[in-house]
């Protein structure tokens, strides 16, 4: 970065009425310095501009600015990303100059513009679409902002006061005099300086238009950053047990600030950068964890941010942190321009100091970062799947890197990804540095016996803090300058293996659905030992929830006469069929004529009606697949007493919905709670005894290779919500591969066994995290076109690629190969390490074959590869 931007005037400085220049005609400047400029439209570079004498020194980098474009001059905005003497131009004297700023204010602060220029590079999205994505448009639009207006006397004090001594308007004459007062340079607020001279405020803009004041407008800012961020903590923190204080004080050494902050002038040799992945079973009291190191780092005046996957869907957690300190911005999708606008505003001044939202929220401009927390760190909602097609977990974990503080990621499901990651990391940090990585490693195994659901055995737990003697003590001996890469040493590994309170996890029952419908006549979505348990459940007082992945009625229409599915036209998939509210129906296998509904494609979003019989051969078609509607419907007919709720992005259309049925099920005025993953997260109600998976398999069969780890993870994580209370959890796991190694591993809740057999699988075939990958999606409307694109293109993949480790695979199409009428080819390429793989896309990226547009989709680490 630039050293110019030392000089930055204050953030919140006032914003400039754009100084204009004339677009035509506009004078070539070939003298420095030069503004690089990345424009917010998705020119793939940051542009060269000379600066206007009148503006050096006001221009610094991070500011929007207005610079002109292409042949016709257009005023495009981009962001200043770096000041400097020279240009690398052949001919500065083509150089156009800036137009004007936009606004003083630094919108970009410079850890942020590194860490955009990053993101730009690492996932190959133009740098002005990044900087695009990292500011809310409302504060771009300055949405909200009140301005205040500023006089001041324009000629010299001298000619004002002869003129006050011979002039006759008693109106202009009170202004001026009253201006008079003033020390010489200061100002006034007109409002304030037209009631103290008793006249109309037009009557003082009137004089500016003659000459003798000038008017300038400065932004409200006590009216944008007074408010009510500041509500006043109601609880208390909660006494740690023995596994979170094991964690906590491992973690400890690392919270404290670099030298110099708290007034020390030793470093910590622990502070700065460090990954810590805290590995804890659910209900095993993470977020008190993540509350109570936040705690400490407030104390020492810096902010934190808590990334959460969905806000909506967290209510509970986001609630936790403002009854805890109060000056919490919670940033949710439901907030106004205004607010968001206000927000960002006290963010940026430290106002705020704890910033709490969805991926988004790690671009907080907090002045003093202390700490990054990343709950659920496993969830693949932290992906954006537009440009820039970013992690928010990985950029989380690159700033917390930049700024040099520790990131604290909790899972009771790690990804792989992350876990082997730390896992790899710390085991190579501790035999670096201690020689002694056998030995710790042989004392934690000594100690970790209590740990029955976690079978160490395989894993390297030299980094395991909980039930370790301490194991991850940092290395004092060894000064920091030493350690090499801080890769190395700065990443660890933590555990919570038991629920608080000495609750026990729920207990998992499979129930072999094969064997069901041998037993039972009909379709039964609900085996006898579920119907059972529900029954049994609901009439002690205690509360359900159930879980079907996939939404609608039935995924699946169907001519049993001649094998006809009934597909969407648009795309390669079937339809599902969503039941018109109200509507019921007698049987699960009926003619689709006793239905009234429609089908929907979940990929494109078309809609259809139900077509009366087989488009091919005129027979009546049938319904197979569950969904959630249908299992409503079964719930509606066996259960109807019980009260019960379907919660799936089809019901609840808001996150206030969201919310007001959560408050009915703390309330108990509802009984049961069916849904999707929509009810999987991070609920957390007492009362809640019971968890049935109507269906463990709908995730198992996708064609991803990450399908078995979604499945672990999303039974894993229901049932997890079961048993929280006193009264212990039961969950009811209902599937049709109940020997399935995944299955297995599921109901066992063992997820050290799970991920290591899954990750010597993908050893095997040298998939993720053991590769690295990145998916080029092409799309078009003619098949011929887009193979033929893909074709070219993966062409000049091998060559760039050619005498690398890097894999090209394909040109192939798409697992679903037409989405909304485009059909879809992907390349994907995979190499052991990430660096070639950048290399080879950034050399194809440099002679513009991946520009953005609308037909080609560059996606880095993707989480699906539908
Ligand atoms: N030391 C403690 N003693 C007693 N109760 C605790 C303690 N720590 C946390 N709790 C309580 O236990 C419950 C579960 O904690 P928390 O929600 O933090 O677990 P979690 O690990 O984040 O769960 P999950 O991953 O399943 O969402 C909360 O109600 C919390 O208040
Ligand atoms: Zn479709």
């Amino acid at each position: 970065m630039d050293g110019s931007t030392s000089d930055t005037p204050n953030l919140f400085g006032v914003f400039d009425q754009p100084a204009q220049l004339p677009a035509r005609a506009l004078p070539t400047a070939a003298e420095g310095p030069f503004a690089a400029v990345a424009i917010e439209k998705s020119v793939d570079r940051a542009l060269d501009y000379a600066i206007p004498k009148t503006l050096v020194g006001s221009v610094v980098v991070g500011q929007r600015v207005r610079v002109p474009l292409g042949r016709g001059n257009k005023p495009n905005f981009g962001y200043v990303t770096a000041i400097k003497p020279t240009t690398d131009y052949r001919d500065p004297s083509k150089i156009k100059p800036l137009l004007g700023i936009d606004d003083k204010r630094v919108l970009i602060p410079p850890t942020l513009m590194e860490l955009a220029c990053w993101m730009s590079r690492y996932y190959i999205a133009p740098l002005g679409l990044v900087l695009e994505c990292i500011i809310p448009s409302a504060v771009k639009k300055r949405t909200g902002v009140g301005y205040i207006t500023f006089v001041q006397l324009a000629k010299p004090r001298e000619e004002v006061q002869a003129f006050l001594e011979k002039a006759k308007a008693p109106k202009r004459r009170a202004v001026l005099a009253r201006l008079l007062q003033l020390e010489p340079g200061h100002s006034v607020e007109l409002l304030r300086l037209a009631k103290e001279a008793g006249v109309k405020p037009n009557t003082v803009r009137k004089l500016a238009g003659l000459g003798w004041i000038s008017l300038k407008a400065e932004v409200d800012l006590p009216g944008m950053t007074a408010d009510t961020l500041v509500v006043p903590a109601t609880e208390v923190s909660i006494a740690l047990n023995e596994d979170q204080q094991k964690v906590f004080d491992d973690i400890l050494p690392r919270l404290s600030p670099p030298a110099g902050v708290d007034g020390s002038t030793q470093p910590s040799p622990s502070a700065g950068f460090s990954v810590n992945l805290l590995m804890g079973v659910t209900g095993s009291g993470k977020t008190e964890v993540y509350l109570q190191c936040i705690e400490r780092v407030l104390a020492q005046g810096r902010q934190a941010i808590v990334l959460v996957p969905e806000i909506a869907l967290t209510p509970q957690t986001a609630r936790r942190f403002v009854a805890r300190f109060g000056k919490v911005a919670i940033l949710h999708s439901g907030l106004s321009a205004g607010t968001r606008h206000k927000y960002w505003q006290q963010i940026a001044t430290g106002q705020a100091q704890v910033i709490v939202g969805a991926r988004s929220a790690i671009f907080a401009p907090v002045p003093n970062l202390g700490m990054i927390v990343v709950d659920e760190e496993h969830e693949s909602s932290y992906k954006q799947d537009q440009l820039p097609r970013y992690h928010g977990r990985d950029v989380a974990v690159k700033r917390a890197q930049l700024e040099k503080v520790p990131i604290l990621l909790g899972s009771a499901t790690p990804s792989l990804e992350m876990y082997e990651r730390v896992r790899r990391e710390a085991t190579a940090g501790n035999a670096e540095n201690h020689h002694g990585g056998t030995e710790a490693r042989r004392a934690t195994r000594n100690s970790a016996d209590h740990s029955q659901r976690h079978d160490l055995k395989q894993i390297d737990q030299s980094r395991v803090a909980a039930g370790a003697k301490s194991s991850s003590v940092e290395l004092p001996s060894v000064p920091p300058c030493l350690r090499g890469d801080s890769s190395s040493s700065n990443y660890h590994l933590l555990s919570l293996p038991r629920r608080v309170r000495g609750l026990s996890l729920p207990h998992v029952e499979v129930i072999d659905m094969k064997q069901e419908m041998r037993m039972r006549r009909g379709v039964n979505l609900f085996s006898q030992r579920l119907e059972y348990m529900l029954t049994n459940t609901v009439a002690q007082g205690h509360q359900a929830i159930l879980l079907l992945n996939r939404r609608g009625y039935s995924n699946y229409v169907h001519c049993p006469s001649c094998q006809h599915v009934v597909t969407c036209k648009y795309c390669d998939k079937t339809m599902t069929y969503h039941r018109s509210t109200g509507e019921h129906t007698l049987s699960a296998k009926i003619m689709a004529s006793a239905h009234a509904g429609q089908l929907h494609c979940h990929y494109c979003l078309a809609v259809n009606t139900l077509p009366t019989q087989c488009p091919e051969c005129g027979k009546l078609l049938s319904l197979f697949g569950l969904g959630t509607q249908r299992v409503e419907e079964e719930m509606q007919r066996k259960f109807p007493d019980i009260k019960f709720a379907r919660v799936d992005s089809d019901t609840m259309r808001s996150a206030k919905d969201y919310e007001e049925l959560l408050g009915k099920f703390g309330r108990k005025e509802i009984q049961v709670m069916l849904g999707t993953q929509m009810i999987a997260k991070g609920l957390d109600y007492p009362n809640v005894t019971l968890v049935g998976v109507i269906s463990g398999d709908t995730a198992l069969a996708l064609p991803d290779f990450r399908a078995a780890e979604r499945t672990f993870q999303l039974i894993t994580q229901v049932a997890g919500r079961a048993g929280r209370g006193d009264l212990p959890g039961r969950v009811i796991l209902q599937t049709f591969l109940p020997d399935d190694p995944t299955i297995q591993a599921a109901i066992k809740q063992d997820y050290v066994g799970f991920a290591e057999r899954e990750l010597i699988s993908r050893k095997e075939v040298g998939l993720p995290p053991f590769a690295r990958m990145a998916r080029i999606v092409l799309r078009d409307e003619e098949a011929d076109k887009v193979q033929q694109t893909a074709e070219e293109l993966a062409g000049e993949l091998a060559i760039a690629a050619a005498g690398t480790n890097v894999q090209i695979k394909g040109p192939m199409p798409c697992a679903v190969g037409r989405i909304a009428g485009y059909f879809r080819h992907q390349i994907v390429l995979q190499s052991p390490a990430a660096t070639p793989l950048q290399r080879v896309l950034a050399s194809v990226r440099a002679r513009g074959l991946l520009n953005k547009s609308e037909r080609i989709a560059v996606d880095v680490n993707p989480v699906s590869l539908l």
